[in-house]
Formats: C-alpha cells, structure tokens, sequence
C-alpha cells in the first residue's frame, strides 16, 4: 500500500460519571483517533493517551504533534507499505509508543480491509466471545461503592477491579468482601500510588484472597516489585511496566510479576502486545486485556486481541455505557459477562459519522 495521507481527529466523550484512580479524577475523554487513508482501503487508529500525562508521559496534544511532524511523514516514505514496516520505520524516533500504536493500528486495519480479513483472524484469536471485567473507581464513600460494584455485578460483569490509593485500601476491599462474598472475583489497582515502604501495609490486603494486585509501584521500580513480590502472597500484576516483550521478559526472570495487563497502545501497537502474549504464555504467565476507556474503535481492536490463548483472566473490555452514553460506534453491550469478538474485516467495526462529528472538536488531514 501506499499513504494517501492521515486524518487527525480529536473527540470529546463525557464520561457517565467520575472516574477517579490514585492519579486524579476523569469527567471527559479526550480522544486522538486517526483515519489512515490509501487507494486500497481506509483504516481506524485510536491513540490511547489521557488529555495529561498522568499515566504514562504521553498525552493527546503530544502525540498530535509527534504524528504530524514525524511519524506520519516518515511513513508517508514507503512505497509498499504494510504493517509490519510500520514500526521498524518509526523505530527512529525515540518513544512515543501510545502514537506509533494509533499509526500501526489504522495501516492494519486498512491493510485487513483490502485483503477482507478481520484482525480476530490476522492475530490468531482462538474464541469468539471474550470474558469482561470492570474496573471501579475511587468513591466518595463505602457506600457509593457498593452500590456501584452491586450495579455492576447485576450487569453481570466476572470480575470487580477496584482502583485504590494510600487511605482507599484496605476498607474498601473488606466492604466489597464482607457485602458480597469470597465468591466474586476481585482484584485491586494502584497505579503506582505505593512504594517499597508500603510492603508491610499492603500485605494486609493477603487475606482477602484477591487475584491480583495491580502495579502498586513506580513504573520503572521493577526490583521493587520483585521485592514486594517475596513480601506478598498476593500475586503482583504489572501495567505501566511493561512497555514492551524485553520489558515483560525481565520483569518475569526478575519475578517483578506474575500476572501481565496488556494494552496495545502502552507497547506501541498490536503486533508488540502479540510478542508480549507470546513471552508470556512461554512462561505459563497468565495476561488480560487492560483498558484506557477506549471509544468502540479502540475497544473492537482489544477485542480481536483478548481472544488469544494466553487471555485466560477477564480484562477491562468493558461495555460500552460502563463508561458513555453514546459510543462513536454500535455500543458493544454485555451478553451474560461476555463481548462479542467483531467478525467483519480489520477492526471489524466503523464509526456512525453522525455519532462522531457530535463528539468532535478538531480534525486535520495530514497528506503525504
Ligand atoms: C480501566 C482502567 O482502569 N484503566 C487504566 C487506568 C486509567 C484510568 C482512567 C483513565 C482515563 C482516561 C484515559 C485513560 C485512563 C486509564 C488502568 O488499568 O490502569
Ligand atoms: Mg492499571
């Protein structure tokens, strides 16, 4: 294939409600999606940096800029493009991977469209529906919070993630046990709020038979987490951590984890989170599919990629209205616990214009 040329969209999705973690409360998506256009097909690309960098050091606005001034023009340069050149020819730029992700993602979506085949397939999905979890944000109170986790266990959800911070942890796991039993599986998220002096602290959330907890510390402190990791019975699961399949294989052989949160966009596109996967299934190291409130296009691409073999715990591939009123596409809805794996070619899925130019706060095309 060969680049026509990029549009940059930027949409704005007000959240059903607060979406409070350890690093600050969320009232409204911003969302950088990206429409790759060639003479064969055009493909989808969402970007899953938060408006701040406050969860990784990417951010929309950021990513905009690095698209436009470099990554789309050096793709602009290749005469027989596919998606496997896409990251060897962005490879020179340092970083960036939430934008290098967006840009893969699109070409291979159009690159699947042309051909007909449905990403589910490219990936090496073995199942068609995919097993859902939510994650559950701090609250104002215990009781807000059981009323939440209520709703969404009677939604049918298979697993409660609970986001917690120093002050909202142990209280809130002993409530959701005590309201709902040892039954409902339920795991916890720091997003890093913790550090190596919390061990003893942290260790007090053992007997609540948690499956995992989630990133407690920094994102680079790897032997900490490996540390922590002979402290805790708890199994420790890394998120922000793991960049890339070198960064899952050390933390691994350096027992920083074992269980792994995969996000494409945090790895730098598809193909790495297969790599990832790949690593760890070779090390019996179960992974599920993470979430960064993704629009539908986002989350039909997640989808395809938590129907892989090693996908063996329920990721955040929540429902459409856990987090919007309105998605930019059909709403993936919840069927007993479970989404449906899109069937239709690439992605599988398209945004309804009408539903996107609501959201829409800039678009710009980028030729090359
Ligand atoms: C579903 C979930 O908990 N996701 C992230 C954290 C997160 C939380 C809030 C966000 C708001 C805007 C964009 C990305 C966001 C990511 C996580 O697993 O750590
Ligand atoms: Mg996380």
């Amino acid at each position: 294939m060969k680049l026509t040329g990029v549009e940059l969209r930027t949409v704005e999705m007000p959240l059903v409600a607060p979406f409070r973690t350890s690093f600050g409360t969320q009232q409204v998506r911003e969302i950088l999606l990206l429409r790759v256009v060639t003479p064969e097909a055009e493909g989808w690309g969402e970007c899953v940096a938060m408006s701040d960098p406050l969860y990784s050091s990417e951010y929309a606005s950021a990513c905009a800029d690095v698209l436009r001034r470099f990554l789309i023009p050096a793709l602009g340069r290749i005469r027989d493009l596919d998606a496997t050149r896409v990251a060897p020819t962005l490879a020179p730029f340092k970083g960036h991977r939430m934008a290098k992700a967006a840009l893969e993602i699109a070409v291979l979506d159009a690159e699947l469209r042309a051909r007909g085949m449905p990403l589910s397939r490219e990936l090496g999905a073995v199942r068609d529906r995919v097993d859902c979890g939510v994650s559950v944000g701090i609250m104002e109170s215990i009781p807000q919070l059981l009323d939440a986790v209520a709703g969404y266990l009677d939604a049918g959800y298979l697993r409660i993630k609970l986001k917690i911070e120093p002050g909202w942890d142990l209280e809130p796991v002993r409530a959701v046990r005590e309201r709902f039993g040892d039954g409902v599986a339920l795991q916890v998220d720091a997003n890093t709020a913790y550090h190596r002096t919390d061990a003893r602290h942290l260790a007090r959330l053992d007997p609540f038979d948690l499956l995992l907890i989630e990133q407690p510390l920094d994102e680079e402190d790897v032997l900490g987490h490996a540390q922590l990791a002979r402290q805790l019975t708890t199994p420790i699961c890394l998120d922000e951590s793991i960049v890339s399949a070198r960064a899952a294989a050390d933390a691994i052989a350096l027992g920083a984890c074992s269980i792994v949160n995969i996000k494409p966009g945090r790895v730098g596109g598809f193909l790495e989170a297969r790599r990832i996967h790949d690593v760890c299934v070779a090390h019996d190291v179960p992974v599920w599919c993470g979430g960064m409130l993704e629009s539908g296009i986002g989350r039909a691409a997640n989808l395809a990629l938590a129907a892989l073999p090693g996908f063996t715990l329920p990721g955040d591939t929540s429902a459409s209205d856990r987090y919007y009123a309105r998605d930019v596409t059909e709403p993936f809805r919840l069927d007993r616990g479970q989404l449906a794996v899109p069937t239709g070619p690439g992605i599988g899925v398209e945004p309804i214009a009408e539903a996107l130019d609501a959201v829409t706060t800039s678009t710009e095309w980028i030729a090359v």
